[in-house]
Order: structure tokens, then C-alpha cells, then sequence
């Protein structure tokens, strides 16, 4: 495995998975793996689980990681083809990335979108940008359009969850949120949910729909108390509109999951990537109750960072 932008197979989630879940009981038994080797975690947008899981899985692999904040602390870089540098921008992608493939084994990047110029976004064009030009192993920390890392975590803590002997049923189901948010969690689940095989109904206010290549095969319920009838996990998360790109349609609190949601779901358990704004995405009574399962999840990032790092040094 060269790269870690997006799912792949079934097969190679699998394999992540069981290995996650064997570096969770065993975090410290590959120490020599990596020894000697750098990955640089760079960062162009805050974070918390991903800049320290990440962190931590490397070290646990006997690898040195380097975090660079480049939005706050680097040079301010022009993504564009032949660009004339006569503005704000300082450096070029193609020398910085050159410079950076030079120097680690291992680059992981994370990429926001910015939620005004769809096409660019859909195409993932500065996350590729570094992909192109640094010419060694990338790990996406989350681009544009896609968050793989959480979303292998949050298969492994549905796997870990999961005592039935029939599929269980998944909900995404979106929520409020007061500023426009990516797409990359929801879309990222809806991915990997769906090619791990799970049985997906996503939920969501009318002109919420997500971008249509990552839903296909899902089940669309625009009714939310219809679509967690008989949950047994469900993923809360906003996002903002696809079609009406980057804009706030609603923000309707009655779409705030709540204990009377789950009426009709006795059992479900409720999962986020985090992080979370209490009472407007999810109201306390669930963040801090039973069904919880976001510590969980959050505590898996690790796993999940340090199978893939793993499976990319062979
Ligand atoms: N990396 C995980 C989540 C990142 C992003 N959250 C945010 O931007 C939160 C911003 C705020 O709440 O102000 C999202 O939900 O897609
Ligand atoms: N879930 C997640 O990616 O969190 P951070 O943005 O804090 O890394």
C-alpha cells in the first residue's frame, strides 16, 4: 500500500481492521518497524484526534513524526498550474512538496475544502496537489471530500459493537450546525459503511443531499423518525448543501438527536467523529449516556492510524 486517501476493498478494509484491532491489545509489539523513518503530519486546518493519534501511532511504531502547522507557521502556498506569484502567496506546491517527499518517508496531509469552489473541491485539488509533487507514501488526515481514517475507526468500533448475527442497521443522520461544515466525514462513512457491507439508510433535511457518488447504493429517508426505526448504530453529523454548495439550508434544531428519536430504537448506539457542539449537533442526555460510543471511537483513531502507517511501511 502505497496510499491512504479513500476505501479501497473490502478486502483491504478487513485487513486494516483486524490489524487495528490487534495493535490495540498489542500497541508497542512492531517498535522496530519504523525505526529510522519520519512522517511528516502536515496541517493546513485545526485538529485534535488527528494530529495526536496520529502522533502516537507512528511513535508506537518506532517511527519519528513531525508536525508542521503550514496555514499558521509555513509559507503561504499557491496551489494553481503556472501561476504568476505577484499576491499574497509565497512558495509554490510543486517546490514545497518536493521539498517535503525529500525529507519523510511517510506524508500526511490534511485539507479542508473550501466550500465555495466546488469543482475544486470534488476533484480533491490541493490534497492531489501534494500527492502529485512530494513522490512518496501519502496518508489523507482528511481532505475535501473524504475523512478515511475516521471512517476505518468508526468501522472498527462498529465491528467491536456488533454482537448480532444479522446485519446491523446503520443511520447517518445529519444535524444542526450554525457554520457551514465539509462534506468529508459523511461522505467518508457513507463510503466505507457501505463498501464494509453495512446495510445504510442516511437521513437529512430536503436540498441536504450529498454528492451523489458517494451515496449510491445507500438508502435515502428524508423522514428522521422513520429512518431510526430499529437503528442499532447511529452516526450523527452536519454538513452543508451540495447541490446549493457550501450554503446553510436550515438549521431546524428539531433535527437534533435527542432520547425521544430513539423511541423506536431501543438499542442504538450513538456515534460522532468529533468534535461536537453539545446541545446544538447533540443534546447532553446522549453525549453523556448509555448509548454513547464516541470515546470509543475517538480511542480508535489510534488503531486505525497505526494499521495503515503500518501496512504503508510493509
Ligand atoms: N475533523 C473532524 C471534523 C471537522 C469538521 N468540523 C468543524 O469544522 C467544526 C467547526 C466548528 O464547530 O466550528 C467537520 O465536522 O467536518
Ligand atoms: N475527528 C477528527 O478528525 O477530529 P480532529 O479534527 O480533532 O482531528
Amino acid at each position: 500500500m502505497k496510499y491512504f486517501t479513500k476505501f479501497d476493498s473490502k478486502a483491504v478494509a478487513d485487513l486494516l481492521i483486524e490489524k487495528a484491532l490487534f495493535y490495540k491489545t498489542n500497541s508497542r509489539v512492531d517498535l522496530n518497524k519504523g525505526s529510522g523513518k519520519r512522517i511528516g503530519c502536515i496541517f493546513l486546518n485545526p485538529s485534535l484526534r488527528t494530529r495526536a493519534s496520529t502522533q502516537i501511532a507512528a511513535l508506537n511504531l518506532g517511527m519519528e513524526p513531525i508536525v508542521m502547522n503550514m496555514d499558521k507557521e509555513g509559507w503561504a502556498l499557491e496551489m494553481k498550474e503556472g501561476a504568476v506569484m505577484n499576491k499574497g502567496t509565497v512558495e509554490h506546491i510543486k517546490d514545497a512538496a518536493a521539498v517535503l517527499g525529500s525529507y519523510f518517508d511517510i506524508l500526511a496531509i490534511r485539507a479542508f475544502p473550501s466550500l465555495t469552489n466546488k469543482q475544486e473541491d470534488i476533484e480533491d485539488f490541493i490534497f492531489n496537489q501534494f500527492v502529485k509533487y512530494s513522490g512518496v507514501p501519502v496518508i489523507s488526515l482528511e481532505s475535501a471530500i473524504r475523512h478515511p481514517l475516521q471512517s476505518l475507526a468508526d468501522m472498527i468500533t462498529i465491528q467491536e459493537q456488533w454482537k448480532g448475527t444479522k446485519k446491523p442497521k446503520v443511520v447517518l443522520t445529519w444535524a444542526p450546525h450554525i457554520k457551514a461544515i465539509p462534506h468529508a466525514v459523511a461522505n467518508s462513512f457513507t463510503e466505507w459503511a457501505l463498501g464494509c457491507g453495512h446495510e445504510l439508510t442516511i437521513t437529512h433535511p430536503q436540498d441536504y443531499h450529498l454528492d451523489p457518488q458517494f451515496t449510491k447504493g445507500a438508502k435515502i429517508e428524508l423522514d428522521q423518525h422513520k429512518a431510526l426505526e430499529d437503528a442499532d448504530f447511529v452516526y450523527v453529523k452536519n454538513w452543508s448543501g451540495f447541490n446549493d454548495y457550501g450554503k446553510i439550508v436550515t438549521t431546524d434544531s428539531a433535527w437534533m438527536l435527542t432520547e425521544k428519536h430513539l423511541k423506536h430504537a431501543k438499542n442504538a448506539k450513538v456515534m460522532h467523529c468529533l468534535p461536537v457542539r453539545r446541545n446544538l449537533e447533540l443534546s447532553d442526555e446522549i453525549l453523556d449516556g448509555k448509548r454513547s460510543i464516541i470515546q470509543q471511537q475517538a480511542e480508535n483513531r489510534i488503531y486505525a492510524a497505526q494499521a495503515v502507517i503500518s501496512q504503508i511501511l510493509g
